[in-house]
């Protein structure tokens, strides 16, 4: 029996590279990328598509709201309320999700964005970038994992070796570190394999 690898990208917060890691995570498994609610411009989708040379299967949003903010809010704006049982997985083998900003960014008034892979039982991969302060918002976003009973595959590091900050984070994450991604002068397909050859797992 062949069993599909889908994963559920999330992050400390919005801008961390989830979009970068996604393309590379996607590169690496042959996987199809879906971004469920996407909140501005431009689309995730998009640059995913070009990263990869238009190459993998991309799934269309189920929501791409007009105002580049918390979806609770670009939903509101637009007078929708999102729920929960709006999302239907996409039936296909390996799948990379992405979520939008971090774990707790809330979809409506009661559920925030972990509540998806939670409820699809799906692997999150946690993308801890690394800057003034990202050792606090990483070490928060692993006890919440641990706190929800997360089924959780493993973190990536995004930004500039600092061994001192991920060293700390990887003595208290009970998760593997399955890559280091470092700041990236032309992003690019090469880029892009040259990260997907290095995933650990
Ligand atoms: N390692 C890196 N090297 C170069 N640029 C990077 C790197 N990581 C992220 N970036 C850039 O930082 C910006 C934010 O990254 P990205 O869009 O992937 O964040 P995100 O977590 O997907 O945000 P969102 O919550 O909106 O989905 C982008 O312009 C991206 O290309
Ligand atoms: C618009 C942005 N790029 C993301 N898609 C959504 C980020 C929501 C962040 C909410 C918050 O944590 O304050
Ligand atoms: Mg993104």
């Amino acid at each position: 029996m062949i069993t599909s690898k889908q994963f559920f990208v999330s992050a400390i917060g919005t801008d961390s590279g989830k979009t970068l890691i996604s393309a590379i995570l996607a590169r690496h498994l042959n996987a199809d990328y879906w971004k469920p609610i996407q909140a501005g411009d431009p689309r995730d989708s998009e640059e995913v598509a070009r990263l990869t040379g238009n190459t993998l299967t991309i799934h269309p949003e189920r929501y791409h709201l007009k105002l580049p903010a918390s979806p609770h809010l670009a939903a509101k704006e637009e007078g929708i309320t999102i729920s929960l049982n709006d999302f239907e997985l996409p039936s296909t083998g390996n799948l990379i999700v992405e979520g939008a900003g971090g774990l707790m960014v809330p979809l409506n008034d009661d559920d925030l964005v972990i509540d998806l892979p939670l409820k699809w039982n799906m692997p999150i991969i946690l993308v801890c970038n690394i800057y003034l302060g990202s050792i606090n918002h990483s070490l928060l976003s692993i006890e919440y994992l641990k706190n929800r009973n997360a089924n959780v595959a493993g973190i990536i590091f995004n930004g500039p070796e600092t061994r001192s900050t991920e060293s700390i984070i990887e003595q208290k994450c009970p998760w593997p570190v399955l890559l280091r991604v470092r700041k990236i002068d032309n992003l690019s397909g090469q880029s892009i394999e040259h990260y997907a050859s290095q995933v650990k797992f």
